[in-house]
């Protein structure tokens, strides 16, 4: 296999950094910080800067992103931790196999090294594919230089396909250099036993055994992985601390998907090390993630080799091909608003989703669930089945109040008021593609709103109601004065039905968009029918206002 290596860049000129003793490149990269902006560091107060949990991992590129450089990526990001990186060799790789392996110049490693180690000092450093003896001892070299609260060594040797990552030679600076520096030692039943000479491991026995000989070469921790033991046993994992086993067991989760698993979990592991926890809780915390992550992941379908990536954000499925959500908030949505009530509908002997089935029949063009009775439970089932309803057709579903059910069915979106959940945090809680919705009374809620990243806002009560206790009533005026004053479309609310929605759309205050509706739809013997006249009566008002 050929060797290429490109530089990009290289700042500032100088001769090689490797031929510079550690100090003198430090001075350097202080210089280089003092022209660069290091002055806005310097001017922001120690009391409000936060650090962050960091991770190094030293590792090999996979371009299928399923394992290695990209996988503690994804699993340090995950598991909320920043991850630096110091790439050893770049692999051609795909679900099916390596196709090729570039390792890259010892003193580039060191280049790397160096850049990382001297200016961010990383909390643990994580170590992959190591492919060569003299990238093990550089970056021993390194680490006494610049020492780290944790090294987590994942002795890589073997890809899950079976190719070659590193060879035999390395054993012995495995053994001799890297492991007694090492918190902890992650090898799978292979690696365990090319460490131990070629020792037979078959059994929860014998990983015990191999765990305390490993034990031996130094690590403080040894956490031998039982994945590859028969798929009729659970999967175990045992871990040695020098003086007790540990085992976590798990079922085994039946899924190509499994590629990557070693380095994410080595990469986890190091990451909770970062956070501060010990190495038992670190260990704990990272199985459970892959696990869930490997559960989440069992069908994903990406690559037509045996051996495919898993997602550890658990987000990939949501946007998978055939899923039709919702794509951004139109405002022409709040044209008709149908708001559900649970009293209504038990009061007419209604289920939710035929309330919902109807008003969307009727001319809705988006719906709340406004189930202030539902216990958690049932709400969450009928916010799945009316979610289902309002994707058939193309309309947004949002939830009332409760971000919590809104995120378990991945509803459009929700709706709060000035007592409910802050706007912002649930910004941050449902992500930026979500509807929110924020009930304004006025122009400085309004503000408050936009600022808050809503995307529309809800103003009422218009005209008197008996659906919503002791709410104070704008009237005409109040709408017009915080629909002027917004910066978001404005949807009216309170008290509104057939018998007066024209006189509201008629204000053609600024932003305001539609109405939203509780009795006058629901509290009504045909909902399809209240919700047909409704909408007559919109498009009749917008046909004049033209
Ligand atoms: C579209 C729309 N506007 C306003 C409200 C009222 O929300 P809130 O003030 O939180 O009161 P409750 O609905 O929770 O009683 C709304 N639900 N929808
Ligand atoms: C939830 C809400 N927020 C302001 S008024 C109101 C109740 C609207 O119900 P109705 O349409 O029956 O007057
Ligand atoms: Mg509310």
């Amino acid at each position: 296999m050929g060797f290429h290596c490109t530089r990009v860049v290289s700042t500032p000129k100088a001769p090689s950094l490797s031929l510079l003793k550690p100090d003198l490149i430090s001075t350097k990269v202080h210089q280089l910080n003092k022209v660069r902006g290091f002055e806005v560091k310097a001017a922001m107060p120690p009391e409000d800067q936060v650090r962050i949990p960091h991770v190094l991992t030293v590792a090999g590129s996979d371009s299928g992103a399923g394992a290695g450089i990209q996988a503690d990526l994804k699993a340090c990001a995950a598991r909320g931790v920043y991850c630096s990186t110091v790439i050893t060799a770049v692999t051609a790789q795909n679900t099916v196999g390596v196709q090729g392996v570039n390792v890259l110049p010892e003193d580039f490693v060191l280049e790397q090294l160096h850049s990382v180690l001297s200016d961010m000092r990383p909390d643990v450093v994580k170590t992959g594919m190591l492919p060569s003896t003299g990238i093990v001892k550089v970056l021993c070299r390194y680490l006494q230089e610049f020492p780290v609260r944790a090294l987590v060594v994942d002795p890589v040797m073997v890809s899950t396909s079976g190719d070659t990552l590193a060879g035999p030679s390395i054993l012995s600076s495995f053994r001799e250099e890297l492991l007694p520096m090492a918190e902890i030692v992650t090898p799978n039943l292979k690696e365990a036993s090319a460490l131990l000479g070629g020792m037979p491991l078959e059994s929860l026995a014998d990983m015990h055994s191999a765990a305390k000989y490993i034990h031996h070469f130094g690590p403080k921790n040894v956490l031998v992985k039982g994945g590859d033991l028969p798929a009729s046993l659970d999967a175990v994992d045992v871990l040695y601390d020098g003086e007790n086993y540990f085992e976590f067991r798990t079922s085994r989760i039946k899924t190509p998907n499994t590629h990557g698993t070693g380095c994410s979990l080595a990469s986890s592991i190091a990451a909770e090390l970062a956070k501060g926890s010990s190495v038992i809780s670190a260990v704990k915390v990272a199985k459970r993630f892959i696990e869930s992550a490997l559960g989440y992941s069992k069908n994903i379908l990406i690559g037509n080799g045996p051996h495919g990536p898993f997602d550890p954000f658990l987000k990939l499925k949501k946007y998978a091909h055939g899923s039709s959500r919702q794509s951004l908030f139109d405002p022409s949505n709040l044209f008709l608003y149908a708001v559900t009530d649970s009293r209504m509908n038990q009061k007419w002997d209604r289920s939710i989703t035929d309330a919902v089935k109807a008003a969307i029949q009727g001319g809705a063009t988006i719906v709340q669930l406004r189930e202030k009775e539902a216990d958690t439970r049932d709400f969450l089932e009928s916010a799945k089945a009316c979610l289902e309803i309002c994707r058939q057709h193309g309309v947004p579903l949002l939830i009332n109040d409760r971000v919590d059910i809104a995120l378990a069915c991945d509803a459009d979106g929700v709706h709060v008021g000035q007592s409910d959940m802050p706007a912002h945090v649930a910004r941050v809680l449902l992500g930026p593609d979500k509807i929110i919705g924020v009930s304004c009374k006025t122009p400085e809620q309004a503000q408050e709103a936009w600022v808050d990243g809503a995307d529309y806002i809800g103003c009422g009560g218009v005209y008197p109601t008996n659906t919503k206790e002791n709410n104070p009533t704008l009237g005409l005026d109040g709408l017009k004065t915080v629909c002027l004053a917004s910066k978001l479309p404005v949807v009216a609310i309170g008290g509104i039905g057939i018998s007066n929605a024209h006189s509201v759309m008629k204000l053609q205050a600024p932003n305001l968009k539609g109405v939203a509706v509780v009795s006058a739809l629901f509290d009504r013997e045909s909902v399809l029918i209240e919700t047909q006249k409704l909408h007559k009566v919109l498009v009749e008002s917008n046909t004049e206002i033209r």
